[in-house]
């Protein structure tokens, strides 16, 4: 079944990630059902000996890190994470990737532009060759949600305010998220640098030159995409 082969490749990619992660590193943790099952593999390997510090990217990850004995610093006092785990919505083999669908894109972001060796874990349906096909997540303030949604439209955005639960999803930064359909995304970056410039809008989930691996499983096998280096934002 789709489901229990893509939770396979999941789990493939979490034991490989943590393999990336050193005794007394400072390692951030994402958000999401592939980062959770990376999360839950570090706390087996603490079990064995293995000594590091969280810091978590999202209430719920906080929680879960917390209740597997994982000691946490907090974002907000982190200055440098040694590596980061995270999950994505959807990749290119350029590094460009749509993040956000759990709603943590934000500390997401922060997690990644601390990290000195950021790791995204995917299994092989978030391949793409342009990002689009999943809506772009973009984390707004209440007070300036019509003003965003003006300005997303007159980028040709479509876009639909999240709910959960027949209630508007509220982040952990207490914001709504929109998922803006931009249409298969010719120019990534450019899009991302547009987005930054509107006003109200706290984060948007194109993340570029924010990863410096990808792992991703497929037919039973870990394929690793890395950067030579970091390129610097
Ligand atoms: O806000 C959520 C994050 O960006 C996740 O990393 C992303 O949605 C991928 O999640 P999953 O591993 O559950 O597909």
């Amino acid at each position: 079944m789709a489901n229990d082969n893509q939770n396979l490749e999941k789990l493939a990619v979490a034991k490989a990630a943590i393999k990336f992660v050193k005794n007394n590193d400072v390692v951030g943790l994402g958000t999401g059902s592939t980062a959770t099952i990376a999360i839950k593999e570090l706390a087996k390997l603490m079990v064995n000996g293995l000594k590091i510090i969280g810091v978590p990217s999202s209430e719920a990850t906080k929680e879960l890190a917390a209740s597997l004995g994982i000691p946490l610093l907090e974002l907000g006092k982190v200055n440098s994470i040694d590596i980061s785990i995270d999950g994505a919505d959807e990749f290119t083999e350029n590094f460009e990737l749509i993040k956000g669908g759990g709603g943590a894109l934000f500390r997401e972001k922060i997690v990644a532009s601390l990290s000195k060796n950021r790791i995204i874990i995917t299994d092989s349906s978030k391949k793409v060759n342009n990002l689009g096909a999943f809506k772009v997540p973009i984390e707004v303030l209440p007070t300036a949600y019509q003003y965003v949604v003006d300005q997303l439209e007159k980028l040709e955005g479509s876009v639909t305010l999240r709910y959960k639960d027949d209630k508007i999803f509220i982040t952990d930064n207490l914001n709504y998220i929109v998922d803006v359909d931009f249409g298969l995304i010719d120019y990534p970056e450019k899009l991302g640098v547009a987005l930054n410039q509107i006003d109200g809008i706290l984060a948007h989930g194109i993340f570029i030159k924010l990863t410096t691996t990808i792992l991703m499983a497929k037919d039973g096998n870990v394929i690793t995409y890395s950067k030579k280096q970091i390129e610097e934002n």
